[in-house]
């Protein structure tokens, strides 16, 4: 190892937790913040976040604490691991706390409203003098806790931030890449839960493969459509960010979104499977979020737009594919080179 680091992981459920535990087994002191006492102490004896992660064995190097001082104290790494809703309160929270050097990074993947804000927009306007990255890509907790090979992408404007985020991540089982398309890589992590309920939806409903590879070919078009207008990268998506992360979430029951869909498609009212569901799920928020900033960017979103009417307003699912045709640039692929 190059170098020790000293890291903050604030928020301790089940992605803050696996990815404080990936640092702390490569050798760093990581300390893992969250609010509730009886967890810390629970994290802090027995090695374990048992809420969120039972049986996943954690690294001594990983200490836990409620305070957010001790936990800012001497850092200079800190990600941020708590749901999009509550991101902006803890930034602020913690921006008196951290020296201007302290590289921040987001985990979280979702969108603020109003305003449409990105964790890396919320950071930079609560922080403005940190430097900042995010990381996104296929990543199930479940699945990195359960030993499983898992590959990240790493975004920032910064080789060098990359670099040092490589090096502290990067394991045998958990494979670290690098992108200097920071709002690509956020878009993709936040867009693709959208589609997840889709494909939720569609496996409760039996949709066969044929259709399930229609849908999600037409999602990563629609995802990159809106990043573009929003200045990203297309070529963005065709990496673990955008491609990879659709796919795991499009297919995997252990994703929250896909399970929200799941549900829906077999007849549960929406409310009902929100008032059930104790681990955050971004999609629905960012779904209604998105539907209003592709109308006011002007952006073509049949599938948003058509998922937003099952859900809100009982539309029937077919009317979806109808929506798909009947406006659809014809197009296959949108972004290819001249
Ligand atoms: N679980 C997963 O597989 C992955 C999750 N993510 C993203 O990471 C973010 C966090 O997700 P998870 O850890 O899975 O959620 P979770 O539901 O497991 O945990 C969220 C944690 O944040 C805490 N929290 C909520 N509001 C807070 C506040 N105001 N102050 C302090 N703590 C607060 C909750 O008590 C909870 O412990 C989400 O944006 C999610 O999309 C990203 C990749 C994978
Ligand atoms: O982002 C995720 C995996 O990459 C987790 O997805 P869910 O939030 O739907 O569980």
């Amino acid at each position: 190892m190059l170098h020790t680091h000293r890291v903050a992981v604030l928020g301790g459920g089940s992605f803050g937790t696996v990815i404080a535990n990936l640092i702390a087994t490569n050798g760093h002191p990581v300390c893992l913040w969250l609010r509730n006492e009886q967890r810390v102490e629970a994290i802090n004896r027995d090695h374990e976040n048992a809420e969120y992660l039972p049986g996943y064995s954690l690294d001594p190097h990983l200490c836990a604490t409620t305070s957010l001082e001790q936990a800012a104290a001497g850092i200079d790494i800190l990600f941020m691991a708590v749901p999009s809703a509550s991101f902006r309160e803890v930034a602020r929270a913690v921006a008196s706390l951290v020296s201007p050097g302290t590289l921040l990074v987001s985990l979280t993947k979702g969108v603020e409203a109003p305003g449409f804000y990105l964790m890396s927009e919320i950071l930079e306007q609560e922080l403005p003098d940190n430097p900042r990255a995010v990381l996104s890509g296929p990543n199930l907790a479940g699945e990195i806790a359960a030993g499983n090979i898992a590959g990240a992408v790493v975004a920032s404007r910064s080789e060098e931030i990359n670099g040092t985020l490589h090096d502290l991540l990067h394991g045998e089982r958990f494979l670290v890449y690098g992108s200097p398309d920071m709002y690509g890589v956020e878009l993709g992590g936040a867009l693709k839960n959208v589609y997840a309920i889709l494909a939720g939806l569609g496996a409760a409903l039996d949709f066969g493969e044929n259709t399930t590879g229609l849908l999600l070919t037409r999602a990563l078009s629609e995802m990159s459509r809106f990043a573009v207008q929003c200045g990203a990268n297309p070529m963005t998506f065709l990496g673990l960010a955008g491609v990879g992360d659709l796919f795991v979430t499009c297919s995997s029951p252990l994703s929250r979104n896909y399970r929200i869909g799941q549900a829906i498609g077999r007849g549960q009212p929406l409310a009902e499977v929100l008032a059930g569901m104790d681990q955050v799920a971004e999609g629905i928020n960012t779904l209604e979020l998105l539907k209003a900033q592709a109308e006011v960017r002007g952006v073509h979103m049949p599938l948003v737009n058509g998922l937003y009417d099952i859900l809100h307003h009982s539309r029937p699912v077919s009317d979806l594919f109808n929506d798909m045709m009947s406006r659809e640039q014809a197009q296959d692929v949108e972004f290819v080179a001249a």
